[in-house]
């Protein structure tokens, strides 16, 4: 289990610049837990505290038992931690790499085998090749190996699927879901909404702290506006239009669509006339159900 209690911490001269603003969650054995945010929120702060890489201003945490501060030791062998950037050394091979993770945690590859098979089988037959020269799908694969080759309990992953194609990530849940199914306790930061469905629970961060917390039925449960998408060809255009409009609370690019938030009294057919009227004519105007990312611009506009 892992406890965490009013995380702070700030950089700079005379700690400038907050990163963490008083951060408290658990998260229960086995579970998926999902930090999602964007760039600069303060996941990475989060997560080098929790791995003992940087020490907190104040707050505490305990990961099965173990103070990251006091028990510092103890908790690197408990965790399996993948920084966002990439961490492996790009002039040894995949093998190599793989040899050089276990022999510092007094481990063998062929010991805890059972545990990277599934990843490590894909990247396999390129074992001789340089790390550096591998794809983004295969270096993350990699990076995964390394962090479980020492059995952790806990495996902390910041934005690992960051800059991984779309087949690639799917492939990287599927291996996040076996690995929860042994027991494995996962902590993970995304700047990609879509991926908060797969997690048991998530958080949403900004500026340092959580602003929502809980499954992500129970995030979008609570979402209680009427909510439509816009499609037509010239979409800057008409997001421009939409902005004009007095009965639209909020509206934001989503995909190949515009995701309108309406007061309740607008209807459909009054909207389409409107953009009608300044010469859209190929406009669809559907009502549709929230995702997280309709909550998180919901909840962050406020
Ligand atoms: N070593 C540092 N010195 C000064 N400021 C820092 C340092 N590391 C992070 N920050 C600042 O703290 C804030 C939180 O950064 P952090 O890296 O934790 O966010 P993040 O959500 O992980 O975003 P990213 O994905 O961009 O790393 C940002 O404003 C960032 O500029």
């Amino acid at each position: 289990m892992i406890e965490v209690k009013d995380l702070h911490k700030s950089y700079g001269k005379s700690g400038k610049k907050n990163a963490l603003n008083g951060i408290s969650f658990t998260v229960e054995d086995g579970e998926i837990f999902g930090v999602i945010g964007p760039d600069g929120a303060g996941k990475s702060t989060l997560f080098r505290i929790l791995a003992s890489l940087i020490l907190p201003d104040s707050g505490s945490a305990i990961m099965n038992r173990y103070d990251i501060v006091k028990d510092y030791r103890k908790i690197r062998q408990i965790i399996g931690y993948m920084p966002g950037k990439f961490s492996l050394y790009q002039d040894l091979s995949v093998e190599e790499n793989l040899k050089f993770f276990a022999t510092v945690f007094g481990t063998t590859i062929e010991e805890n085998y059972h545990l990277i098979k599934d990843i490590y089988q894909q990247i396999e037959p390129f074992k001789n090749r340089r790390a550096g020269a591998l794809s983004g799908g295969m270096k993350q694969k990699l990076a995964l190996s390394c962090a479980l080759i020492h059995k952790p309990e806990i495996l902390i992953l910041d934005e690992p699927t960051t800059g991984v194609d779309p087949v690639s990530r799917k492939e990287f849940w599927d291996m996040l879901a076996r690995l929860k199914e042994q027991g494995i306790t996962i902590l993970l930061s995304t700047a990609y909404m879509d991926e908060a469905g797969r997690c048991d629970r998530i958080a949403l961060i900004r500026k340092g702290k959580f602003f929502a917390s809980d499954t992500p039925k129970g995030i979008i449960d609570k979402y209680t506006e009427s909510l439509w998408a816009v499609e037509g060809s010239r979409m800057s255009a008409i997001l421009h239009e939409l902005r004009n409009h007095e009965g639209i609370k909020r509206s934001f690019a989503f995909g190949d669509k515009i995701h309108i938030t309406v007061d309740d009294d607008l209807q459909i057919d009054e909207l389409k006339q409107y953009l009608l009227d300044k010469e859209f004519s190929d406009v669809k105007i559907a009502s549709i159900e929230p995702t997280v990312e309709d909550c998180f611009m919901a909840l962050t506009s406020k």
